[in-house]
């Protein structure tokens, strides 16, 4: 009988899997023995530092046909599976499942963490502080709206480290049960979403009366459960209450991106491609804040966000949140840091941490394809 002519490839790759397999679950007894001696010295599992080590070196040495994207996006699951067998990473979010944050947090710890969804960002904090999470994940600013304060109010009044950050590209989709877009009569979004989707409503659902919810996911809810509704939600949330998408891609501006960052209660090491956040307040006097920018410009050190917020317990008086390139423990972010708190009346570093890149954002509607959700 002639042979299908796919067969002798099924079975090198059949031979090879095994081979990736036996090579993984030898890397996993590695990892055993490094968390064994991690609890022996009282340390985190979690270290992202040396995660993304592992990632850039394997770029680095990528030569193809595997793009970098999913060489990262392998590895973020084997670290996840990692993690799990040394100790499950519990990871707070604002929640229910399936909001972008919990999209966010997948992308930087994988599937297999212990995800624990809180109902408002105060809990997210409470949380963490208390040690009942190990890491937590928040949103920090979106390409379109800006910053989100109530992130900044509490990274001023809390005690927690910034150890990483990610960037995360918002597609909304308009997701039913109902066959088309015609069946449509009511509308569930965050008012987020409906400010981001204006022209696709005005154009295909004019009239249509919008329901507003608390986050995309309980729109997704609340659409699963109303035949003649849609909700504006991201193809996760839609998969997981039974949706399917209406329109793809409805947001008016593409390349809508939100960079979350990652919370922890411990400083990281250095890895050599860092970014510092810090906030700082400054006299009321001409020249106070040129003074303390002055301080980063005179070390080199470029400076990739600064934004204010009303300082809340002093009314009409500001903090500034800033964002520099480098790690706290360098030298001459040391040397800057030393000149700008001379020049503050107030200056707290937030933590430092490996530096993601904002113009190459997470894709979620991408990694599906990847990864069969
Ligand atoms: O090298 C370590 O510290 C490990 O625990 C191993 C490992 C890995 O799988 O490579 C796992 C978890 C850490 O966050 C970093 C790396």
């Amino acid at each position: 009988m002639k042979e299908h002519p796919l067969s002798r490839y099924r079975q090198e790759i059949d031979e090879l899997d095994m081979r990736i397999l036996d090579l993984l679950n030898r890397r996993m007894r590695l990892v055993q023995e490094v968390g064994r001696i991690k609890a022996q010295l009282g340390l985190d599992t979690f270290d992202p530092g040396r995660e993304e080590a592992v990632c850039k070196r394997l770029v680095e040495n990528n030569s193809g046909p595997l793009s970098d994207a999913s060489v990262r996006a392998i590895y973020r699951e084997i670290l996840a599976a990692s993690r799990t067998l040394q100790q499950p990473l519990k990871v707070a979010f604002l929640g229910p499942h399936w909001t972008y944050s919990h999209l966010a947090a997948i992308s930087v710890f994988g599937h297999t963490a212990h995800y624990m969804p809180q109902a408002t960002l105060v809990d997210v904090f409470d949380i963490l502080g208390k040690k009942l999470a190990h890491v937590a994940v928040v949103p920090i600013e979106n390409s379109l709206e800006g910053g989100i304060g109530q992130t900044m109010d509490l990274l001023y009044e809390r005690t927690v480290r910034v150890v990483g950050e990610c960037y995360l590209e918002v597609a909304h989709c308009l997701c039913s049960t109902a066959p088309d877009v015609k069946a449509i009569r009511k509308i569930y979004a965050h008012p987020h979403a409906v400010g981001q989707c204006r022209r696709w409503l005005s154009e295909n659902l004019r009239g249509v009366e919008i329901f507003e919810c608390a986050s995309t996911a309980r729109a997704a809810q609340s659409a699963a459960a109303d035949p003649q509704s849609a909700a504006i939600c991201n193809t996760k949330a839609a998969e997981n209450h039974g949706l399917h998408i209406v329109a793809e891609r409805i947001e008016d501006h593409p390349g809508n991106t939100t960079r979350f960052i990652v919370l922890g209660l411990k400083d990281n090491a250095p890895t050599g491609d860092d970014k510092t956040s810090l906030l700082f307040a400054v006299a009321d006097k001409p020249g106070a804040l040129y003074k303390v920018l002055e301080s980063f410009t005179h070390y080199g050190l470029n400076m990739t966000r600064i934004e204010s917020r009303p300082n809340r317990v002093h009314p009409w008086q500001y903090l500034f949140f800033a964002d520099i390139a480098g790690h706290e423990q360098d030298e001459i972010v040391r040397a800057a840091l030393n000149e700008a708190s001379e020049r503050t009346t107030f200056l707290k570093v937030l933590g430092s941490y490996p530096r993601a890149n904002p113009l190459n954002p997470i894709r979620f509607d991408v990694e599906r394809a990847r990864f069969g959700g």
